[in-house]
């Protein structure tokens, strides 16, 4: 397992490469685009798309760079700040842009996330909560691990007092094939700590994650 999202660090700063290499996370490997572009090529000439024409000459290649970028994620650093203030409500990054990549069908799902947190001892450079969920994100994921793995992230951290974070999201292998369900969302949430435990401060944060600008 990477350390680095295992165990706090003393420092404000750690380092969260691009790949990881551990299973059972949807984490995938550094990739392999020669391979994976012929093996895109072998997919579309299989599902009878002529590949001849000057248009698509070069889909596969660019088949295999989409799929690679979307489970890419960029590297980025933690940094946190004492909480000298004493700060002691709630945090929200709302509506977070999300995209990230069903593992059942490999076709994106896109929505929003609000993610917060009731600060301990250190507070958390906001631009974080964003880059914490694109990193999860930018792998082949089900909605519901990359809630829980934004939320465990976080509680480990940050050791904060409490976490929540709301995810809502549109399938498209459930919207546009399939059943065909055009407009269904998905709403997940996981919840630690204070916000767990205490219905005041879980109905503080769902309303906050709902409330009109
Ligand atoms: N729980 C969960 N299910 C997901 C997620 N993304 C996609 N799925 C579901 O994964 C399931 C895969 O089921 P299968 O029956 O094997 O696939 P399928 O035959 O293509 O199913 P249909 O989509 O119903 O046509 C589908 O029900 C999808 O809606 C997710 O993030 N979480
Ligand atoms: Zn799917």
């Amino acid at each position: 397992m990477n350390p680095s999202l295992s165990q706090p660090d003393p420092s404000s700063r750690t380092q969260h490469r691009a790949r990881t290499s551990w299973s059972g996370t949807g984490a995938v490997a550094e990739p392999d685009l020669e391979r994976a572009a012929a093996g895109a090529r072998i997919l579309l000439e299989a599902l009878g798309v002529d590949l001849d024409d000057e248009s698509l000459a070069r889909t596969p290649e660019r088949m295999a760079g989409s799929l690679a970028e979307l489970m890419s994620p960029r590297p980025f650093h933690l940094t946190t700040f004492p909480n000298d203030g004493g700060y002691d409500e709630m945090v929200v990054a709302r509506s977070i842009p999300l995209r990230s990549l069903c593992e059942h069908h490999m076709l994106p799902f896109v929505g929003t996330a609000h993610i917060g947190y009731l600060p301990g001892a250190r507070i958390l450079g906001l631009s974080k909560l964003a880059r914490v969920l694109e990193h999860f994100a930018s792998r082949p994921q089900v909605q519901e691990r990359l809630t829980v793995q934004v939320a465990d992230w976080l509680a480990a951290q940050l050791s904060p007092v409490g976490v929540g974070v709301v995810i809502e999201a549109e399938h498209l292998c459930m919207t546009l094939r399939g059943v065909q369900a055009p407009g269904t969302t998905t709403i997940t949430s996981s919840l630690r700590g204070v916000l767990r435990e205490d219905s005041r401060s879980r109905a503080e944060f769902l309303a906050l994650t709902r409330s009109p600008c």
